[in-house]
């Protein structure tokens, strides 16, 4: 098949039933549903631009395996040209949704594509575990699936590991084996836009503890896989909100859901790894996944930050405050914090690795440097927003006011910005800028930031930890050695 359209994306949606709850009640028409039909869309666009003759080229290439096209997040790279592609197929996507939308089908492209183009991993543990991935990236290749992941345990005591848990089963784990598979229940905390997704592939980050073989598991099924529940959050928009008033929510909510699985068959031949806590804790260095999915998150932010800088920039200027020196340093510090994280993908993609095994990765300390910085940057953004927009945010009218003849030249007059700023373009700006600083669509982008990378804070230590561990602080070495030692008599204490 290769790659998908739109439609055949939607179709395929169409054709299935999976379990998911929403405010009490069991959604049964995915497409058509007020919470999900506009970001349903949103996705089916990514998958037409890979049709779409100016894009085509940018964003796909031709398999050398099975001569057919595949979105370069396929795309194991191999060469500088391969990462220049893939970054290339990231900004593409990351643009079509201002970088708002972070699980667009290309991150866990990026995942699976190398969980399988390292199978010397799995297969140092179970041969078979490394020929289910490979068929499994062949399959979702092939039919261009969209995937959603959930690799976090639900946050019910995170002091305790997952078998200390007041119920054996409150975590995902293994019930037991069966001739055809696993039995499989618990949950996992959150997969982002699991609704309107393909499949679902559960693994972990590190952390597993003996004791939680059980837990040690990755896998993936359909989305529909009977005894799957969805349990998504509180929706962030109703779907009836006006496009006008609310430019960003109306059209870039990514739910999130629970996944609650109750006693769900794991076909032998989609289980990737199971009752192993090295393998678990290992899987994500070892494979490359804590670092050429970072490549795409990293371009994704990327675009999210200078999204929300320009609009800051433009918010300012509206209503002429961006004449003052202390609005101009606040917009100059976002202005440079694009610029670095711009210059540290750069410097990713440059400084690449080549692994043994022929593939190259972006650099990882640069991309773990963004993974750092973008969680303190765009909460900055939006403050800054906040500030820059003050009282103004919360004050503008509605379309619905603008349409009402009466009102229309009392609104023209009271909302205009400086000269040249019409009241429509302003209110319509600020109302953007509100979606992003003040509404709770844009309280779960600032969230989604901090942490979906994971925990910040402990991702830092490791990674001081890791830099600690590769350097010898030899300049310091070489400073101290300048000066001649001491003589013992004046260190001797009087
Ligand atoms: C909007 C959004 C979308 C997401 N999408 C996905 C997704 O699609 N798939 C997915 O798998 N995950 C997703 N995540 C989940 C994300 O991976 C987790 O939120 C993240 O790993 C942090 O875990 P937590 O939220 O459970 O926080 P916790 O781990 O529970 O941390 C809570 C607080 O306690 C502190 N803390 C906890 N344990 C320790 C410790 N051992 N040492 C020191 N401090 C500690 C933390 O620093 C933090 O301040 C998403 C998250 C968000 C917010
Ligand atoms: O986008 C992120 O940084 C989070 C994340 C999730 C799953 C992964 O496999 C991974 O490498 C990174």
């Amino acid at each position: 098949m290769g790659i998908r359209t739109g439609n055949e994306y939607i179709n395929a949606l169409k054709s299935r039933q999976p379990e998911i709850w929403l405010g009490g009640e069991k959604v049964t028409d995915v497409v058509n549903h007020d919470v999900f039909r506009q970001p349903v869309k949103e996705i089916a666009k990514l998958y037409d631009l890979q049709h779409d003759p100016e894009y085509q080229d940018r964003i796909t290439h031709i398999c050398s395996e099975t001569g057919e096209r595949a979105n370069n997040s396929f795309l194991l790279p191999r060469t500088a040209e391969d990462i220049k592609a893939r970054s290339e197929a990231f900004e593409v996507h990351a643009r079509a949704t201002f970088g708002l939308m972070g699980r667009t089908p290309d991150f866990l492209n990026t995942v699976v594509t190398n969980m399988a183009g390292n199978p010397w991993f799995l297969d140092k543990y179970n041969p078979d575990w490394s020929k289910n991935l490979i068929e499994y990236y062949n399959y979702i290749k092939k039919n261009d699936l969209f995937l959603t992941h959930a690799i976090i345990n639900p946050q019910n005591d995170r002091s305790k590991a997952s078998y200390e848990q007041e119920d054996l089963f409150t975590h995902l784990g293994v019930v037991e084996e069966k001739p055809d598979g696993l039995i499989v229940r618990g949950a996992k905390m959150l997969a982002t836009l699991a609704p309107i997704t393909d499949e679902v592939i559960i693994y972990s980050f590190p952390g597993f503890q003996p004791g939680d073989e059980r837990y040690a598991l990755a896998f993936a099924v359909p989305v529909d896989t009977p005894g799957l529940k969805l349990l998504c959050r509180e929706q962030m928009q109703d779907g009836t909100r006006s496009v006008f008033d609310h430019p960003l929510a109306s059209r870039f909510e990514e739910m999130d859901a629970v996944l609650a699985f109750e006693d769900v068959l794991v076909p032998w031949n989609r289980v990737f790894m199971y009752n192993n806590v090295e393998a678990a804790n290992l899987l994500y260095s070892k494979t490359g996944i804590n670092q050429q999915p970072a490549h795409q998150s990293g371009v994704r932010g990327y675009v999210k930050l200078e999204f929300a800088t320009e609009v800051a920039c433009k918010l300012a200027d509206s209503i002429g405050v961006d004449q003052y020196l202390n609005v101009q340093t606040d917009l100059g510090e976002l202005v440079q914090n694009v610029e670095t994280i711009r210059a540290l993908l750069r410097v990713a993609e440059q400084e690449y690795e080549t692994m043994p095994t022929g593939e190259v990765r972006p650099a990882a300390a640069p991309l773990e440097t963004i993974r750092g910085m973008l969680p303190k940057m765009y909460p900055r953004a939006i403050e800054v927003m906040q500030i820059i927009g003050a009282g103004g945010l919360l004050m503008s009218p509605t379309a619905a006011d603008f349409e009402n003849q009466e009102l229309r030249s009392h609104l023209d007059k009271y909302y205009a910005g400086r000269e040249g700023v019409s009241a429509e373009e302003r209110v319509h700006l600020f109302k953007l800028a509100w979606d992003l600083c003040g509404e709770a669509f844009g309280q779960r982008l600032l969230q989604y930031e901090r942490y979906y990378t994971g925990d910040p804070i402990r991702k830092r230590a490791i990674f001081y930890n890791q830099y600690k561990r590769n350097k010898q602080f030899t300049s310091v070495e070489q400073a101290l050695a300048a000066s001649p030692p001491l003589k013992k008599q004046v260190t001797k204490a009087k």
